[in-house]
């Protein structure tokens, strides 16, 4: 995993969008906006010890795996589209990635935009009500373990969603960070 403060240039969601000189950022500050980050064994991963007790601690009981990639994913474009629209979650956003690479985008406490490169073995939770947003890299391939505490609940509130409850929990969450 390695993140760093974007560019905001237009080009290709899909470039790295690195500042010059670059801007890393490290995963103390990613903790400090309530992002947390494992390393896992990918190649074992349906049988690690790791992640079932991650899972155990958490309480991520529901599971699933997505294949991202034009000929895998139904209605791949659209779906894109709608991963990369700046939005929120009411629950945390927990993610595995188990072949491939990808982005997570998630906003600063003021407002910048870091870019989080998850490759294989990478584990994340982003929390609710954090803004942020998902595209593919330049490989255009990524295979990830969904998970989610009960039953998975998908829906995506796009920006802006600034008077939700869960919205206001997190922007006073970073006061006392
Ligand atoms: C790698 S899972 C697809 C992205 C997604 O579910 C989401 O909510 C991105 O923010
Ligand atoms: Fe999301």
């Amino acid at each position: 995993m390695e993140a760093w403060y974007m560019d905001d240039s237009d080009a290709d969601q899909r470039l790295p969008h690195k500042l010059d000189p670059d801007r890393p950022v490290s995963l103390e500050q990613l903790e400090k906006i309530g992002v947390f980050y494992w390393k896992l064994n990918a190649d074992t991963y349906e049988s690690d010890p790791e992640l079932e007790k991650i899972r155990k601690e958490n309480g991520y009981s529901y599971m699933d795996i997505i294949t991202i990639h034009k000929d895998k994913l139904p209605n791949y474009e659209e779906k894109l589209k709608m991963f990369f629209e700046e939005h929120l979650h009411l629950d945390d956003e927990i993610r595995y990635i188990l072949e491939g690479r990808a982005y997570f985008d998630v906003r600063d406490k003021d407002d910048r935009w870091i870019r989080i490169c998850m490759a294989k073995g990478d584990m994340i939770t982003l929390p609710a009500g954090i803004y942020h947003r998902f595209t593919l890299d330049e490989t255009n391939y990524t295979k990830a373990m969904r998970l989610f505490v009960g039953e998975p609940v998908w829906k995506a509130y796009n920006r802006p969603a600034d008077d939700f409850e869960i919205r206001q929990k997190y922007v006073n969450s970073l006061r006392c960070a």
